[in-house]
């Protein structure tokens, strides 16, 4: 039996051959899946080649756990491999007791194709004890740009730069290891001992469920009998730009946080300044349009904010606001999708928020909804539905009007009939572009709706797991009945594209800055689980001076640390195939990863610390004495704040786009060696953080920042290498 890339037995020497054409390199991710086991049993491969210990149960691979009932393993091989066989092996954590061997044959991998139960696996306790796991297995082609872009340019131009002599790209092998590069065993780190505790603000999407965090219906009273009373928010424009509520009202708990964030609203202190018009009154109507502008105008620097500036004012006025309106079946990914592109978004600095119709559903006909409400043919629940949907809408529309730039609308939209509802709504008011989420892989939809009735609330009352499931199915078969592909508007549909078989996107009638944007994002990301691992240079010399900036070498302290992370990464990545380094073009990053043996290494100008201009080499003490105004007006605005000729945080974060369409774009672990702003604006990112508070986030010398990347999103794990 195929499974994975040969999941058509029938194809499979045509899909092998293709593979050997193509060439590249055979990515194999392994799944197993028991939602009753604790984690004190590990699963394990183990087979036929060293890459998995020889048939050696003592030198099997130890998978990684990826959420307490899932775990992981992935591993590289080339198209024209040897035949692997391998089983699994489940092996206690804690106790010494022998490891239990999977029952049936051995499973094999020829040319890229997998042969053997592609589902389950068994493990015999006793004559009348048996553990089964699902097993989940691909096989997908990835280039060696994928798997090391560096790697591949430095074979390109065989001549490295020869900036400050050390190559762009680089990499040293681990033959070349010895005491003198830290990686002595008197130096060794069990990675574990070095946990500390994330920040309460941690990067933690993968623990919740995205609809949770969407926005709450602003005016609940609308959904009668209903304890929670938000006030209407009748808002007036202060001369600040900020629009505040003058009613008042009760609020519950959970929606004082909400009810608060509507009553700021941050128009854009930092609008570029527009240059005057020769006229006077040609200056006069600019300086009108730019006010109206302003108070729309998203916190942004450099292409956002000319972009932004050019849409205020030469665009149609419904162009002003984006209404992004998800497409699809349950399961498909729409509201993962729906809350990564509203993280990216607002990263970016334009005013976003994400409406999950979900959630107003919800809260209006509570959670125990079962598969008949959502039957085609029962008019009350089609009613109820398009009801709470046009409120959500309308919710949305009326956030827009008073400034929000890009509205994310999560449902499934997937009749005409429904989308034709909102169209109208929208009309003269923005502009909606449907963006679908397809998937044809059935282990995909299966693997997201057993997560879907582990996470969504909707089932969270339903103690069964089974049962939950079947009624999940239920719904999709209802949903199915009725099911209408957009091929109205203009859209973007994502077609597979998590599968690893080289999904795609199509578009259709899109333009805009904006929307290329977007359009650009969604092609880059996919699901492939994979840590990158943040953190700081080792001490430098200026920083124990307390000067900012400049380009010094470490200080013994961060001498020490840069041996610590060359051994903590070989631990870490001990498994990986592949991986790569990257630094900015400042010595004390590149000094700080040079111990670290046989990943590419590649220098990125992006990745330098903020630019303090005229203030580089100074201590802060310095300049609060000798420029006593430049240091109060970034004390005020650090975020907005531009060093003279140097660079603000938000001018950072423009330049930093590159950087993370890479990181989401990479299928194997990075690591990211940088400096203070720079990580404060990348971990931004991944943690979710707003803006404003980007330039005081504690990102500490001589801590790893793992970033968890996977199937539920984004998680968190620190380690404090030294005191
Ligand atoms: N484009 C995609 N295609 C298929 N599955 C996806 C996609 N994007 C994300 N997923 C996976 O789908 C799972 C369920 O997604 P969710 O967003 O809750 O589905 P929906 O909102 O469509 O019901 C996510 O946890 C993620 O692992
Ligand atoms: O924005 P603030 O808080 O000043 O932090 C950025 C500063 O951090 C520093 C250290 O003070 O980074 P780095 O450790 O990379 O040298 C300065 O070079 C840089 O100007």
């Amino acid at each position: 039996m195929g499974t994975g890339a040969s999941k058509n037995p029938d194809s499979s020497s045509h899909g092998s051959e293709e593979r050997d054409q193509a060439g590249g390199q055979l990515y194999v991710s392994l799944r197993m899946e028991n939602y009753k086991l604790n984690g004190d049993i590990i699963p394990h491969v183990y087979g036929s080649v060293p890459l998995v210990g020889s048939w050696d149960s003592s030198k099997a691979l130890s998978m990684e756990r990826e959420y307490t009932f899932m775990w992981v393993l992935s591993f590289v091989v080339p198209p024209n491999h040897e035949t692997l066989d391998f089983k699994f092996l489940l092996k206690p954590k804690y106790s010494s007791s022998p490891c239990i061997v999977e029952e049936g044959p051995n499973r094999q991998l020829t040319a890229g194709t997998l042969h053997g139960d592609g589902w389950s696996a068994m493990f015999k306790l006793s004559s009348d004890e048996v553990f089964e796991y699902r097993v989940l297995i691909n096989v997908d082609r990835v280039s060696p740009f994928d798997l090391a872009a560096s790697w591949r340019a430095y074979q390109e131009n065989l001549q490295p730069s020869t900036v400050r002599g050390i190559p762009d790209i680089s990499i040293n092998s681990a033959a070349e290891a010895g005491p003198e590069n830290g990686t002595s065993a008197s130096l060794e780190l069990d990675i574990e001992h070095y946990v500390v505790p994330a920040p309460a603000t941690a990067a933690h999407s993968a623990l919740a469920y995205a609809a949770n965090m969407t926005e709450t219906p602003r005016t609940l009273s609308r959904f009668g009998g209903m304890e929670v009373i938000v006030p209407e928010l009748t808002t007036s424009s202060s001369a600040s730009g900020m629009v505040e509520s003058n009613s008042v009202g009760a609020f519950s708990s959970m929606l004082k946080q909400e009810g608060h964030r509507g009553l700021f609203v941050d128009r854009g202190v930092g609008s570029p300044r527009l240059v005057k018009s020769a006229s006077a009154a040609s200056f006069t109507a600019d300086l009108k349009l730019y006010s109206e502008a302003k108070n729309s105008m998203p916190a942004a620097a450099g292409a956002v904010a000319a972009a932004a500036v050019a849409d205020q004012m030469l665009g149609p006025k419904e162009d002003r606001h984006l209404a992004i309106v998800l497409v699809g079946l349950p399961a498909r990914g729409k509201t993962f999708t729906a809350a990564k592109l509203t993280r990216y978004l607002r990263w970016l600095g334009h005013e976003t928020k994400h409406f999950n119709v979900g959630k107003y559903r919800r809260l209006k006909h509570g959670v125990n909804q079962t598969a008949d409400f959502f039957r085609s043919d029962n008019p009350e629940g089609l009613e109820a539905r398009n009801e709470v949907a046009a409120l959500a809408m309308e919710d949305m529309i009326s956030w827009m009007q008073e400034g929000g730039q890009v509205g994310i609308f999560d449902a499934t939209n997937s009749t005409r009939n429904r989308r034709s509802m909102l169209m109208k709504m929208a009309e003269g008011k923005c502009k909606i572009i449907f963006l679908e989420t397809i998937c044809n892989d059935r282990q995909i939809i299966e693997r997201n709706i057993r997560l879907k009735v582990q996470q969504s609330p909707d089932y969270a009352e339903v103690p069964d797991f089974e049962a939950g499931y079947h009624d999940f199915k239920h719904r999709l078969e209802n949903y199915e009945k009725v099911y209408e592909p957009v091929e109205e508007g203009s859209y973007i549909k994502m077609i597979d594209m998590v599968s690893g078989h080289g999904g795609q996107i199509q578009v259709d009638n899109i333009s805009g800055y904006l929307p290329g944007r977007i359009v650009f994002f969604l092609v880059n990301t996919h699901l492939t689980p994979r840590p990158i691992l943040l953190t700081r240079h080792g001490e430098s010399r200026d920083n124990v001076r307390g000067r900012i900036g400049g380009d010094s070498v470490l200080s013994d302290t961060g001498e020490l640390y840069a041996k610590k992370l060359a051994n903590f990464v070989e631990k870490r990545l001990k498994n990986e195939r592949a991986a790569s380094i990257w630094t900015s073009t400042l010595q004390r990053t590149i000094i700080t990863a040079s111990p670290i043996v046989g990943f590419p290494k590649i220098q990125w100008r992006a990745l330098e610390e903020i630019n303090a201009g005229v203030c580089d080499g100074m201590t802060y003490e310095e300049i609060k004495k000798n420029m006593p105004e430049e240091y109060e007006s970034r004390k005020k605005e650090k975020l907005r704040y531009r060093y003279p000729r140097g660079e603000s945080y938000l001018d950072v974060i423009q330049r930093l786009e590159p950087v993370i369409i890479e990181l989401e774009r990479q299928r194997a672990p990075v690591v990211v060696v940088s400096h203070q702003a720079v990580l404060r604006a990348l971990y931004a990112y991944f943690a979710d953080r707003p803006l404003k508070e980007i330039p005081h986030i504690e990102i500490p010398l001589h801590t790893i920042i793992e970033i968890q990347m996977g199937v539920s999103g984004v998680q968190e794990k620190r380690y404090k290498l030294m005191d």
